[in-house]
């Protein structure tokens, strides 16, 4: 899946042009013009990822997460706008393929550690993420709460 992202100037400082989530997909592959706004939250503060020339930012999402059992951490992200100027990206998505089971391998678990997320496709995460929480800080939790009670109701 691609984006183009595009931003027009906002005079209120602060103004998220996007707000903090992050990708339901496995890695974004993400190319920025130089006007800057991206932002990601480590060891509790946002820092401003900065535009490099011909560099593009590598992001984990959810799906690479649940398939890491949880080693590899998303990253929660936002974009703040710029007062003058107008900005514009190009986000590549990988995802797998729909149907395919997401599931941590067995030689990534530690001797007696467990699954920490059920099994899902991308087609579930993705209709999830479409029809019932857009992507924002919560929607990996809340769809494992949202597949275990389906689960629980068969
Ligand atoms: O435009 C950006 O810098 C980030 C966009 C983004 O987070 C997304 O498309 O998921
Ligand atoms: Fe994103």
């Amino acid at each position: 899946m691609m984006r183009c992202n595009s931003y027009p100037p906002c005079n209120n400082a602060g103004t998220l042009g996007t707000g903090p989530h992050c990708d339901p997909t496995s890695i974004t592959i993400l190319f920025q013009d130089q006007v800057g706004g991206l932002e990601a939250f480590v060891d509790n503060k946002w820092f401003g990822i900065h535009p490099q020339p011909n560099t593009f930012v590598i992001n984990i999402g959810d799906t690479f997460k649940a398939l890491t059992n949880g080693i590899y951490k998303s990253c929660l992200h936002r974009v703040l706008t710029n007062k003058e100027k107008d900005r514009k990206t190009l986000a590549f998505f990988l995802c797998p393929k729909k149907d395919k089971i997401v599931r941590a391998p067995d030689n990534i678990l530690g001797r007696q550690e467990s699954r920490n997320y059920p099994d899902f496709t991308w087609s579930q995460y993705f209709e999830f993420t479409q029809k019932k929480h857009r992507a924002d800080p919560n929607t990996l939790p809340d769809f494992v709460s949202f597949l275990n009670s389906n689960q629980s109701n068969i």
